[in-house]
């Protein structure tokens, strides 16, 4: 009997032993296509009409673009599921991969560590504007003229944490050891043990009481946004904001106004609204750190994360389930 057929969108850098002994069940595929026209007519073509699961990576879009509704209907009626490589899932509407019986897994706890650790290089950069002194040293002038402003200790701070999910959490036990007191505010509130004592308070409570607010929720049409002029207006004076969530999250217009206007103090971004452009007004702003999204930018996470998302092609092709499939399908 033939083999089932996976799709291969992007690349396995890290994982190659896992991948391999994957062909042992599968026959592994890959697009001729270079853009987004050329996929779509690959699509049609048929040239992937045995194909039952897609492996996919983040930068893939350049190819594929967003897994939308246009895109969807277009794919092979054998496909049943997309494993995508990454925690944020926001490339892939969900909706119509389920009006189409596409089941899609994403890659949860695997990037925890890596994102936290970024998240909380944010907060101290953030918190004690290094990032004004580093550009002076490089260009030859020590501190700068005049020095920069004291920065601020963590320790005694409240850590206000927006999504309380894998990352959010493990943040939270990174920012105790710097002496920061976490609240949050969740979709839903944490059973005791899993919010390990932080306060759950109101979204509002969390943006007039925190000190530093971290973003920490995935990106869809409800959260698009979710921080604009309106929040940044209820926000402590002076607050310190991190996002290594998506760009989209925030406004980043009002945020450039809210950093000029000195409601918000500083910030430390990994992601943006239009990567890799980045707002004028952030470029142009020395007190803001600045990240090229490297949240699992690590050998070790790397090579975890495409391990769990071979592991889910797997286990559509073995058991016809995924290991880990994304909330929103969770009772398909
Ligand atoms: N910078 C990076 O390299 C990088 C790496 C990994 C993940 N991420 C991003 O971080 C996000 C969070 O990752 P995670 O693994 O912690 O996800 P997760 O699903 O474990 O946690 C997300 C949390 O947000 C909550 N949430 C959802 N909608 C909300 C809303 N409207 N209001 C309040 N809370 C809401 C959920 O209930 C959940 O607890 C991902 O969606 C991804 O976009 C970025």
């Amino acid at each position: 009997m033939a083999k089932p057929q996976v799709l291969l969108l992007g690349a396995i850098d890290h994982a190659t032993e896992a991948w391999s002994s994957l062909s042992s069940i599968a026959d592994i595929i890959e697009p001729k296509s270079r853009s987004r026209a050329e996929f779509i007519e690959e699509c049609k073509s048929g040239a992937f009409a045995n194909v039952v699961a897609a492996y996919r990576t983040f930068p893939s879009v350049a190819i594929t673009g967003m897994i939308d509704e246009e895109l969807v209907p277009i794919l092979p009626k054998s496909l049943k599921f997309i494993a995508h490589n990454g925690a944020g899932y926001d490339q892939i509407d969900v909706h119509a991969c389920t009006a189409r019986n596409i089941r899609v897994s994403n890659v949860p706890t695997a990037v925890d560590d890596a994102t936290a650790d970024v998240n909380m290089f944010l907060i101290l950069g953030a918190l004690r504007g290094f990032n004004t002194s580093m550009i002076a040293l490089r260009n030859g002038q020590w501190r700068g003229s005049p020095p920069p402003p004291l920065g601020h200790d963590p320790q005694g701070k409240v850590l206000g944490i927006l999504g309380m999910g894998g990352i959010g959490r493990n943040l939270m036990k990174k920012a105790a050891a710097f002496g920061m007191t976490t609240q949050y505010y969740n979709r839903s509130q944490l059973s005791e043990e899993l919010s390990g004592g932080a306060k759950y308070v109101t979204f509002d409570e969390l943006l007039a009481t925190s000190d530093v607010l971290s973003l920490n929720l995935p990106l869809n049409k409800q959260t698009r946004h979710i921080i604009s002029t309106a929040e940044f207006s209820k926000m402590k004076k002076g607050i310190v904001i991190v996002n290594t969530a998506r760009g989209a999250v925030m406004d980043e217009d009002a945020l450039v106004k809210a950093l000029e206007s000195g409601q918000v103090w500083s910030c430390g971004l990994d992601v943006f609204e239009e990567e890799p452009k980045i707002h004028p007004g952030l470029i142009a702003n020395p007190n803001v750190m600045l990240v090229p999204h490297m949240g699992t930018w690590t050998v070790e996470t790397q090579t975890k994360m495409e391990e769990w998302c071979i592991e889910n092609v797997r286990s559509a092709l073995e058991k016809g389930v995924l290991k880990s499939i994304v909330p929103e399908q969770k009772n398909m």
